[in-house]
């Protein structure tokens, strides 16, 4: 039984655990021996106090029951456990290994109850849910699968011992077909898998479905505006539309609306593929628009995986994937516009045009605010992107004086 649960986790000798103590530094890595191994000075940091640790990581072989539970553990132990607890996103993968990483938490518990591993009990029922805790005795710390009731063999003991940091941080490991799709069936298939817990998905996968394959042939050009909320956008488009005599789209597309705020709500995996989908859905209306006049987009490929590069990364923009990785490349089955442009302002001008609108923000645009290295990795994602890669454009200046410096630079470019 306990085998089989250890084996449920994966090799784990064979395995680096991260755990993310703050979003400025890099992830403290160790890893497990069967030997005792003297507890590097940067792990008593973690080890050291008389506080209870833990960590718990979450299996399924179906990634949908993964995901939620994943989301579902997380806003949990966020409401649940007692301030003297401390909650870090933790994981376990093999370096640089594609899609080998295990998400979990690490806790460290500094109270005098037993509130966390009354949670962690009932968290442990579920048969996804693998909790380790670890013991330390002088200079030797180890690892063991944990139980409220039996107590573990010594022989299962496994001992922490340093890693080294891993060439591409282990957030950057699973991103392809979780976070980021590049090509429709991938993100096809994730709605298919929810269609059982999100019925929605099903009116969505019918509305994908119902665009007609549209290839485009030399029609007029297609123009994608991209930038964080707030850059000017929407009055930007809606200026081009008229000068150009243009039609707007914008992604998601308005079919998707009535859908948005409940796949925001969502895990990554599941929200990420809903955003993809509607790319492709707008794609098929440029496909038919631009055969008519010019079409100007509002958000676009760029934005779905900027957004979801950014948030699926933990801590700094040195964590993003490298500048050459795939990652950035376009999906090859979706239509491609003839110019990206990014329209950038600097924080602080952001913030005041935030404010003058003074409207609710998505919950992520409000991380945004508050979260400066989130902010700083979307622009960066944005500017990494190639095939199309994007321009950059100031929009700090006037509205009339961006609108004059792009119009400027689509007659260049796309000769209109
Ligand atoms: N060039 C500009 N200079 C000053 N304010 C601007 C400019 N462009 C847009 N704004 C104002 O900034 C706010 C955000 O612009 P908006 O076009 O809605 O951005 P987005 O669509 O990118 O979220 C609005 O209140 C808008 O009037
Ligand atoms: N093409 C798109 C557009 C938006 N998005 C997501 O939608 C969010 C931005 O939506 P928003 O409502 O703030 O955008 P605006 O209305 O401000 O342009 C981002 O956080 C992205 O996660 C996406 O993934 N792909």
């Amino acid at each position: 039984m306990l085998k089989r649960a250890m084996f449920r986790c994966g090799q784990l000798s064979s395995r680096v655990f991260a755990v993310e103590f703050d979003a400025r530094t890099q992830p403290l890595y160790f890893t497990l021996s069967s030997n005792p191994q003297e507890l590097h000075h940067a792990h008593q940091q973690l080890f050291g106090d008389d506080g209870k640790l833990f960590s718990l990581h979450v299996h399924s072989d179906s990634r949908i029951e993964k995901a939620q539970t994943h989301a579902e553990i997380k806003h949990k132990l966020s409401v649940t456990l007692s301030r003297d607890c401390d909650v870090f996103e933790a994981s376990s993968f093999i370096p640089d290994v594609k899609n080998s990483v295990v998400k979990g938490f690490f806790i460290r518990d500094k109270s005098t109850t037993t509130l966390s591993e009354d949670i962690l009990k009932t968290l442990q029922q579920s048969k996804s849910v693998c909790v380790f805790s670890y013991k330390r005795e002088g200079e030797y710390c180890w690892q063991e699968l944990w139980s409220p009731v039996n107590q573990v063999q010594e022989s299962v003991r496994q001992y922490i011992a340093p890693a080294a940091a891993a060439e591409h941080h282990p957030s950057t490991l699973n991103i392809r077909n979780s976070d980021v799709f590049y090509c429709i069936d991938e993100a096809y298939k994730v709605l298919q898998e929810c269609t059982d817990i999100i019925p929605e998905s099903k009116e969505v996968l019918k509305l994908v479905d119902e665009q007609l394959e549209t290839s485009r042939g030399d029609g007029f050009p297609v123009i994608v505006i991209e930038g964080l909320d707030a850059t000017g956008k929407t009055t930007l488009t809606e200026a081009l539309q008229e000068s150009l005599n243009a039609t707007l789209l914008k992604s998601p597309p308005q079919c998707l609306a009535p859908f948005r705020q409940r796949f925001d709500s969502e895990p990554p995996l599941i929200r990420r593929a809903f955003y993809a989908l509607g790319n492709y859905i707008t794609a098929a209306h440029i496909g038919k628009e631009s055969l008519r006049a010019p079409v100007i987009v509002d958000r676009y490929w760029h934005s779905t995986a900027a957004y979801a590069i950014a948030t699926a990364v933990g801590g700094r923009v040195e964590n993003l994937p490298k500048p050459d990785s795939e990652l950035y490349q376009w999906p090859e089955d979706l239509l491609q516009p003839n110019l990206v442009l990014l329209l950038t302002v600097s924080p602080e001008e952001r913030l005041r045009r935030l404010r003058d609108r003074g409207q609710d923000k998505t919950v992520e645009e409000a991380e945004l605010e508050i979260n400066q290295l989130f902010r700083l990795k979307v622009e960066e994602a944005y500017k990494r992107i190639q095939n199309p890669a994007c321009i950059i454009v100031d929009a700090s200046p006037s509205p009339q004086e961006v609108l004059q410096q792009v119009q400027h630079l689509i007659r260049n470019k796309c000769h209109l």
